[in-house]
């Protein structure tokens, strides 16, 4: 069988054989219509497919809050169709399409538009996040309300790439999304503070390199500002992509006093250090920048204590000439969705840092409760939507950026050897990705 498995049999019968229920011990899985029919000790019905899950891990199928799929506008860095592809090899079963396209999703049309390209993709549930200002400019509300009502039923309103910097604007856009249970998504970058032309994480290596700096506090007093307003507004708030301790300082004290925020790291900010950065490499240049190792352990405690309640990826692909230029003038970000379940299982899981019940947690039930993806992040128990991922929890393998079913190169995870590999996806009970030999036909027919 290939790698990615489209047009599966929508009637097939799945039998998963003595998985690891992470956290709920080992057992079979039966899938029926879409569901899960069955858990614990089943019988293969006739025909059934059965699959020997011996020795892999069995997680809801994850929810990603953060990826960028390009389509539409520049359909020659990724689209819908092969950003889903990526997303099912990865594990995920939902993904959250940010707004920054070309044109951006302000409108409930746009939005419509990349729930149905996401349909007829068919890989994974496409979820629309809908801008906060109108063409991501930061001056006007876009139609909130619209997307809410809208069948995209947005719920994640997002400048990402941009801040939503003027305090008022911020203000009224929390206010308004309170209405349906919305939630808005700050990049957390203070524009005065760090400019767009700022691209190393401020410190000594900055000067060194002589690449303009992008300090912590740029972040820490937009997160500050924004847990305020959360209180003041009684709405949600969620911190996209918090690179800094001092962002998990300011999170942790809100979460203390019952403030409604919420907040996602991202795999390259869990494993990668601004001191990549030695060799003018592009493919490291992201928003925000790799930060200082003390920067990474503080987001490791800060996810192993559920103070960051998400992993999330912020997949940026980027067209080689966007991106291949001398480090200042390179485009920002880097692929995410092949290999987070990866990273996490290497400097969370190995370590002894989270368990993979904790990772269920990080990368699928709290992600889809935030989004307010009700079909998504559910127990593996009867009767839920049949969303998984089979991981094999010891497999090791180095990254090749070749091997991607994106549609870029941007891969900051190229060369490394990383543990715990994605071996099968379902989306509702249909196979959408297979990695290896994990299937046999028949076994009782
Ligand atoms: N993370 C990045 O460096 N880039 C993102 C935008 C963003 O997430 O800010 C992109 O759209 O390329
Ligand atoms: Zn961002
Ligand atoms: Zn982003």
């Amino acid at each position: 069988m290939g790698d990615n498995v489209t047009g599966a049999d929508a009637g097939q019968v799945t039998v998963i054989r003595g998985a690891d229920l992470a956290g709920a011990g080992r057992g079979d899985l039966l899938l029926r219509d879409g569901l899960v029919a069955e858990v614990g000790s089943v019988r293969a019905p006739k025909g059934a497919a059965v699959v020997d899950a011996d020795g892999l891990v069995a997680l809801p199928g994850l929810v990603d809050l953060h990826t960028h799929l390009r389509e539409p506008g520049r359909e020659d860095a990724e689209t819908v169709r092969s950003g889903s592809a990526a997303a099912a090899a990865g594990g995920f079963t939902a993904v959250l399409a940010m707004a920054n396209t070309s044109p951006v999703t302000d409108t409930a049309e746009a939005a419509e538009r990349v729930l149905d390209l996401g349909r007829a993709a068919g890989l994974v549930d496409v979820q629309p996040v809908g801008a906060v200002t109108k063409g991501l400019a930061g001056e006007e509300l876009a139609e909130l309300g619209l997307m809410a009502r809208s069948r995209a039923a947005v719920r994640v309103f997002s400048d990402d790439g941009k801040c939503v910097h003027d305090a008022r604007l911020m203000r009224r856009a929390l206010e308004y999304v309170k209405a349906f249970d919305g939630v808005v998504s700050q990049h957390a970058q203070d524009p005065r503070l760090a400019d767009g032309q700022a691209c190393c994480h401020e410190g000594e290596l900055s000067g060194r390199l002589g690449l303009p700096g992008w300090p912590g506090v740029a972040e820490e007093t937009i997160v500050a500002r924004d847990v305020m307003l959360a209180r003041h507004t009684g709405s949600r708030v969620h911190v996209a992509h918090v690179s800094t301790a001092g962002s998990v300082e300011v999170v942790r004290w809100a979460k203390a006093q019952g403030i409604s925020v919420t907040a996602e790291v991202t795999p390259h900010h869990l494993m990668l250090t601004t001191d990549l950065l030695t060799d003018y490499d592009p493919v490291f240049k992201v928003n925000p920048p790799l930060r200082p190792q003390e920067d990474v352990e503080a987001l490791r405690a800060a996810l192993a204590d559920g103070t960051v309640d998400a992993v999330a990826t912020d997949h940026a692909p980027h067209a080689r000439h966007d991106k291949e230029h001398a480090f200042a003038e390179a485009a920002f970000g880097m692929l995410g969705l092949e290999q987070a379940l990866s990273v996490v299982a290497t400097v969370m899981v190995q370590p002894g840092l989270m368990t993979w019940a904790d990772v269920a947690a990080a990368m699928s039930t709290r992600p889809a409760r935030i989004a307010g993806l009700t079909g998504q992040g559910r127990p593996l128990e009867p009767g839920e939507p049949a969303n998984l991922v089979l991981v094999d929890p010891a497999a090791t393998a180095t990254v090749d950026r070749a091997d991607s079913r994106s549609l870029s190169r941007n891969n900051p995870w190229h060369g490394r050897e990383l543990t715990g590999q994605v071996r099968a996806t379902y989306l509702r009970g249909t196979q959408t990705h297979e990695h290896g030999q994990t299937q046999q036909q028949g076994e009782s027919a």
